[in-house]
């Protein structure tokens, strides 16, 4: 596939479905795509640029990379600016997508010199896979099993050097042999307030909307620090500007189409609250398992954890304790509800 195409790789299932989804293809036009362009994660960003800057200097592809962090954040997109940056293609596959080992081994021995394979979610790729990966990623080969039984026999295949661009949101659940393939990791945090509104005002201009600075002020104070959720709330906001208001997003018409959407001024959805409300209402405060309390707000475990929590306990909401989650005096109090006394010796 070539850079800037994201959907466009056609690999049969390991190919995760993205260019049939509008909130994909809607992501994809925002993109940066290149290193200059990518607002914010100054010290990820200089460190990459080094990377890829030595690798070229002395021609070769440049070390396993990988990215860690919240859902959002821009593994993907510097993902494909590594590409661009390196002048490669890349190929974007993901974790849940290989099944088995084969379908590994396919990919990798179809890469042509230098190109970038991504890997999405690759904490969840199966065993078998991850083992041959380590030798691809090391060795720059993969034995290719011919036969059955005691008859099979591993016939190694050496690939042309590449670079492998990890993603993950659990760093931690990566086993070490693979994690230590990787020669450069890069952590990406939350963004401040004012990196979110550099990237909404060149996503406004992108989508040639008229931004108020009050407007991408208050988006961006409510936009968890995270850049998708800001480029979500612009075109929600855009919507509303253009079928309630003049086309004009102004601070009212930020603040009109939030409440719409029932993002409020804190910035927490309504799996936040849910989260918040089940927590405090439900289980007086906690301590509560993830399993217990996902199910009570009806999502999968993995989405409280990876999208709603991070958040909640970035934000002084929500702790974790090795008995399970449990409220803070904040979430209490955003709720609206007094913080019980017990809850003092709770958390102090
Ligand atoms: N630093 C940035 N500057 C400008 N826009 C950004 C930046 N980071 C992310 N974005 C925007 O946010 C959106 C989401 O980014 P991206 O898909 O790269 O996140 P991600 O970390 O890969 O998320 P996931 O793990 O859920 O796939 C993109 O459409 C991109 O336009």
């Amino acid at each position: 596939m070539e850079v800037g195409e994201p959907d466009a790789f056609d690999a049969g299932s390991v190919v995760r479905p993205a260019a049939d989804e509008p909130e994909r293809a809607a992501e994809a036009a925002l993109r940066p795509r290149r290193l200059e362009e990518f607002v914010g994660q100054r010290v990820v960003r200089d460190q990459l640029s080094l990377v890829l800057e030595a690798a070229m200097a002395r021609g070769r592809a440049p070390d396993h990379v990988l990215l860690s962090g919240p859902p959002g954040l821009g593994k993907t997109t510097l993902a494909m600016i590594i590409a661009a940056e390196l002048g490669a293609s890349l190929r974007v596959t993901s974790g849940p997508a290989i099944q088995h080992a084969g379908d590994l081994a396919a990919v990798l021995s179809s890469l042509d010199e230098g190109e970038v394979l991504f890997i999405d979610e690759i904490h969840r790729l199966a065993r078998p896979a991850e083992e041959l990966l380590y030798v691809a990623m090391e060795d720059f080969r993969v034995d290719v099993v011919v036969g059955k039984g005691a008859g099979a026999s591993a016939i190694p295949l050496s690939l042309p050097p590449f670079t492998v661009v990890g993603a993950t949101t659990r760093a931690g659940l990566l086993p070490a042999p693979l994690r230590d393939r990787f020669g450069f990791t890069g952590h990406l945090d939350f963004y401040a307030d004012d990196e979110l509104e550099r990237v909404l005002v060149r996503s406004a201009g992108l989508l040639g909307v008229p931004l108020d600075a009050e407007a991408a002020a208050e988006i961006a104070s409510r936009s968890r620090g995270t850049p998708r959720i800001a480029n979500r709330l612009l075109r929600r906001v855009r919507d509303w500007a253009q079928v309630r208001g003049d086309g004009h997003l102004s601070l009212d018409a930020a603040r009109s189409a939030l409440a719409v959407y029932e993002v409020d001024e804190r910035g927490l959805d309504r799996l936040d609250r849910a989260v918040l409300d089940a927590l405090c209402r439900r289980f007086g405060g906690g301590p509560v398992g993830l399993t217990t309390l996902a199910v009570a707000v009806g999502e999968e475990p993995e989405t409280v954890e990876t999208v709603a929590e991070p958040f909640l306990v970035r934000e002084g909401l929500v702790g974790r304790t090795p008995r399970g989650r449990v409220a803070l005096p904040p979430a209490w109090e955003h709720l609206g509800l007094a913080v019980p006394v017990a809850s003092d010796t709770l958390f102090g």
